[in-house]
């Protein structure tokens, strides 16, 4: 039962899946991100808006520390996931890929069929115990991404014969096949045409019923449609975060309202 006597905040502390605290990311003498602090809400899209090269990529990298694979970058500053610090040594950095999942700019499918291509993550994981539950598994995330009704008769043909749309939402189901808590998407639509843009988005709206999405995107028109909450970066700085709505029609930052005027950017 709801407790009344709760305050406001604790609600919504129990929503935040992301806490980052004084977040800076360094390459080489690059200082790309400057003191980060936000909290991103479970359930929920955020997009990451701003102009290149601001840093939303490299802060997106940070949640599944993908920037760890990078040599010359440097990450300070403390990430947490439902209250764990994702830096500590105790966390297994690909047990965090598989928990924090990413889908890339470019369709990336590997080199195998498309059965494959999904089951590949759970069989790593050990997340099944025999073959009918592998099955079960690879078909409940090629649906999960709109892409069963399409492959079901061709499983064992390779990923990377299929069109744009369709590899990028192969990639999402290899994503959303280890059971993410987290889906990280760095411009996912950016190579596709306006009909795979559109089948991505209704996909990424049905998603977030079961996680929290973090996309970053180049357009505005996409993050009103897609994201409950926007965050705008600006030369390393979170600039503005806050409800998209809110984040579009009522910036409380001059950079914010000059980027997304068409001012800057
Ligand atoms: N691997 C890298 N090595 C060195 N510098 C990098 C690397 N990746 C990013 N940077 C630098 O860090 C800064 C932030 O880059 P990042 O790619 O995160 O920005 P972005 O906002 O995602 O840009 P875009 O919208 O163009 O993709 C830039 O100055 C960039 O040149």
């Amino acid at each position: 039962m709801y407790d009344v006597t709760k305050p406001e905040h604790d609600v919504d502390q129990a929503d935040t899946k992301i806490s980052a605290r004084g977040v800076q990311v360094y390459y080489g003498d690059t200082h790309a991100i400057k003191d980060v602090n936000v909290d991103i809400a479970d359930k929920t899209v955020t997009s990451f808006i701003g102009p290149s090269g601001c840093g939303k990529s490299t802060f997106l990298r940070c949640i599944n520390r993908m920037n760890d694979t990078i040599d010359i970058c440097r990450v300070e500053g403390e990430i947490r996931i439902d209250g764990q610090d994702i830096h500590a040594p105790s966390v297994d950095p690909v047990q965090l890929r598989a928990k924090v999942g990413m889908v890339f700019q470019k369709p990336n499918p590997f080199p195998k069929s498309i059965y494959d291509n999904v089951a590949y993550g759970p069989k790593i994981h050990g997340m099944t115990r025999n073959k009918a539950e592998l099955d079960e598994l690879v078909e409940t995330a090629l649906r999960g991404a709109g892409l069963w009704g399409e492959v079901k008769d061709r499983l064992d043909t390779p990923g990377t014969g299929l069109s744009g749309g369709q590899q990028q939402r192969l990639c999402i189901a290899r994503a959303v096949a280890t059971q993410p808590e987290v889906l990280l998407m760095d411009e996912p639509c950016s190579a596709l045409d306006p009909i795979a843009t559109a089948q991505v988005e209704d996909l990424i709206d049905g998603l977030k019923q079961q996680f929290s999405v973090v996309i970053v995107t180049h357009s505005m028109q996409q993050a009103a449609r897609i994201s409950q909450k926007t965050a705008f970066f600006h030369l390393g700085n979170l600039v503005e975060y806050g409800d998209t709505d809110v984040i579009f029609t009522n910036p409380q930052d001059e950079r914010t309202e000059n980027y997304i005027t068409g001012r800057t950017g």
